[in-house]
């Protein structure tokens, strides 16, 4: 192991599967005992405050950060009270039962549990729990059969189009910020997660390269997705009319120089949490004078018009989005592999870094991406106050599969100089045309039940 974690280890990675996939039957994520989850947590889950007065659509809640608190802390509590939450109460009047007082309870799905009493000393009946059977599980599926995937924005944002384009024919859901989309995967809520990592225009999305290192998700995929901007307003609106437009910084960014040029336009910009959120709010608050930047599909979906297509500085502007799971998928040899490394190091004065990119350099391995962000700042030992310096975590992406030994032997000597190393995850590249609309996924590529 390169770290403490099970999760890096190679042994692992020959071992373990994706087991969660969870394929073959036409039940949605909103099935009966998601919907039990969602009842559970509601105080919790709530939509967006910008949703807030509008018909729930399927599939348009939004699963919001407090989340974590709400999910309960063990996998045997979980699926208890999700069994308990998913019953209703039919008769709450109590019956005999031997004598005795018993509770019927209907399952939604049509189960009834039977609350059987027991008497105490002074001979009164009381009802406990009885443990749950298997009939008492069926035959509600636990979760629906559908892949269940997690995205940040609201639908019609550009992360939804990457998960369908990631898993064909899986149910989105919808997740406020990436960090609730990270927890929805590792509290189950939901199988995967499809998140952007980096723009063609506008650069890393440094926020989720810091949530890969906090959390215990699995690179498993990724997909590039193309991506094609338009200015949007309510019908009607004019582009004199508009002094603000909205939409997701790295939107904003990518749109910068256009909307500079853009005859009639003089309007100030402003961050919105997502794209298409930022289309529905103009749509949900009537606004004449605020323009959206986000997709066609986000103007279908709340009734907004195009004013201007095809708005990035850039045609060819292409996101890239990696797939998330809660285990990893065994690294072939026989398709491309790219591989995901996170590594520090506490020596000073060294050529560490050097060093490690020359492990990869004399295998022949080729870096797709480099990058460092600041991990804290490191105080030297002589100094009680001010921080000298910033200690870094390097990301590096390179062009081969774990399972592959000038991989394994370059990844034994890059341990021998770092402090950590943690591997993010090994997985098939994304080698479809721009073009093209669904991508190889881990299920149909690199998937093995093994
Ligand atoms: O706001 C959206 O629609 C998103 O999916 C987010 C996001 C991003 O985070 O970069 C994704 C793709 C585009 O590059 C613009 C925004």
């Amino acid at each position: 192991a390169f770290e403490a974690a099970p999760s890096t280890s190679f042994s692992f990675l020959v071992s373990h599967s994706t087991s969660n996939s969870n394929r073959g039957g036409r039940a949605n994520w909103c099935g009966r005992l998601v919907m039990a989850v969602v009842n559970f947590v509601k105080p919790h889950i709530g939509q967006s405050p910008k949703l807030q007065g509008r018909t729930p659509r399927r599939g348009s809640g939004v699963v919001r950060s407090s989340l974590q608190g709400a999910v309960v802390g063990n996998r045997a509590e979980w699926l208890t009270s999700c069994a308990v939450l998913s019953s209703k109460v039919a008769a709450l009047a109590p019956h005999s039962t031997n004598g005795h007082l018993a509770l019927a309870v209907a399952a939604s799905n049509g189960a009834v549990l039977d609350l059987v009493p027991v008497k105490t000393v002074d001979g009164s009946a009381r009802s406990l729990p009885a443990p749950l059977r298997i009939a008492d599980l069926s035959p509600a599926p636990m979760h629906g059969s559908e892949l269940r995937v997690a995205y940040q924005g609201v639908p019609g944002a550009y992360s939804e189009k990457a998960s369908a384009k990631a898993y064909p024919g899986s149910d989105a859901i919808p997740c406020d910020q990436f960090e609730v989309a990270f927890q929805a995967v590792e509290n189950w809520v939901a199988d995967r997660a499809v998140l952007p990592v980096e723009n063609s225009l506008g650069g890393s999305i440094h926020r989720n390269y810091d949530l890969l290192l906090r959390h215990r998700l699995h690179i498993v995929g990724e997909v590039q997705l193309p991506v094609h901007h338009c200015l949007l307003a309510l019908p009607g609106v004019r582009r004199e009319d508009i002094t603000r437009v909205i939409s997701h910084p790295q939107a904003l960014a990518q749109c910068e120089h256009t909307l500079t040029r853009m005859p009639g336009l003089n309007a100030a910009r402003e961050a919105f949490d997502d794209t298409a959120g930022a289309a529905e709010y103009v749509a949900a608050n009537g606004l004449r004078d605020t323009a959206a930047i986000a997709s066609s599909r986000a103007a279908e979906l709340y009734g907004m018009e195009v004013l201007a297509d095809g708005i990035q500085d850039d045609s060819g502007n292409v996101t890239r989005f990696v797939m998330l799971a809660r285990e990893p998928i065994v690294p072939r040899m026989d398709r491309p592999f790219k591989t995901s490394i996170v590594f520090a190091h506490d020596k000073e004065g060294t050529s560490v870094l050097f060093k490690v990119l020359s492990a990869f350099a004399f295998r022949d391995i080729s870096l797709t991406k480099i990058e460092s962000r600041p991990h804290r700042p490191i105080r030297l030992a002589d100094s009680s106050t001010a921080p000298k310096q910033f200690e870094y975590m390097f990301y590096v992406d390179f062009q081969a599969s774990l399972a592959d030994p000038r991989v394994q032997n370059a990844l034994a000597e890059v341990q021998e100089f770092t402090s950590f190393l943690r591997v993010l995850g090994s997985y098939p590249m994304d080698m479809t045309p721009m073009a093209a609309g669904v991508a190889s996924s881990e299920s149909s590529s690199a998937y093995s039940s093994s």
